[in-house]
């Protein structure tokens, strides 16, 4: 589904991937986990389209990512940290990406429950906690039934029981097939939602299998014990 071929990628004189290869299957949840600034973040913004490799290609569906824009239908986005024009409404700023993507929020109101949102419709973005901006962000992301999910941390800031009711729909979807691409810091929520595990030490990946591959080639039981083998 989502591939990355002999892919470059300096900032300044910093050279993060070099020659990097990865390929993530369709219809599985793939968790990219690493340190602070190891390149989880840019990994995923190659794929939107947002960071353009030096040298290489990323493919989504076959559909190389700096040849075409059709592909980005095929993906629902929630960044670390949303952002949208501060004086639009919840609803306004449906309107405009429905607007921009040419399609229709199919999921709206399931999310709006779900995520206990219905009141903040009105309300402008500016205006809103940054937990609400974030669940925003969730909706915006779930609510077109893309087939590809990229999710950054998606429930980091968020209450306890939006952060379970997301997990539960996030698991849901896994379950329908879609393939989920996601990062996180919190080995318990990879247990849960993890099909694959690709790791990162400074743009290399120094893992990329299944979570049980993980486990049995570290000889840990907990996964946070294997990552803490890797790192080690
Ligand atoms: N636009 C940019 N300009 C310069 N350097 C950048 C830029 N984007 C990322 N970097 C650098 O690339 C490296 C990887 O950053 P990235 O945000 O991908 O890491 P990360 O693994 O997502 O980190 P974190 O876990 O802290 O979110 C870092 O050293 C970062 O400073």
């Amino acid at each position: 589904m989502v591939k990355f071929e002999s892919v470059f990628k300096s900032f300044g004189k910093k050279k993060l991937f070099q020659n990097l290869h990865l390929e993530l299957k369709e219809g599985k949840t793939t968790a990219i986990l690493g340190p602070n600034g190891s390149g989880k973040t840019t990994l995923m913004k190659m794929v939107l389209g947002l960071v353009i490799p030096d040298r290489g290609k990323v493919t989504v569906g076959g559909e190389d990512v700096q040849k075409s824009a059709g592909y980005r239908k095929l993906i629902g986005y929630m960044p670390q940290i949303p952002e949208f024009p501060e004086n639009l409404t919840v609803k306004d700023i449906i309107s405009m990406v429905e607007d921009v993507r040419k399609e229709k929020a199919i999921r709206t109101d399931e999310l709006l429950d779900l995520l206990n949102l219905e009141r903040e419709l009105n309300k402008k973005f500016s205006s809103l906690s940054g937990g609400t901006k974030q669940k925003v962000g969730a909706l915006i992301a779930l609510a077109f039934d893309a087939p590809l999910l990229i999710l950054d941390e998606p429930l980091v800031g968020l209450d306890p029981i939006s952060a379970y009711r997301l997990k539960g729909f996030i698991l849901e979807e896994k379950r329908k097939g879609k393939t989920v691409l996601y990062i996180s810091h919190i080995m318990g929520e990879v247990e849960e939602l993890a099909d694959m595990v690709v790791f990162l030490t400074e743009g290399q990946i120094s893992f990329d299998g299944s979570v049980e591959k993980l486990k049995e080639e570290t000889g840990k039981e907990r996964l946070e014990e294997a990552v803490f083998c890797l790192l080690s």
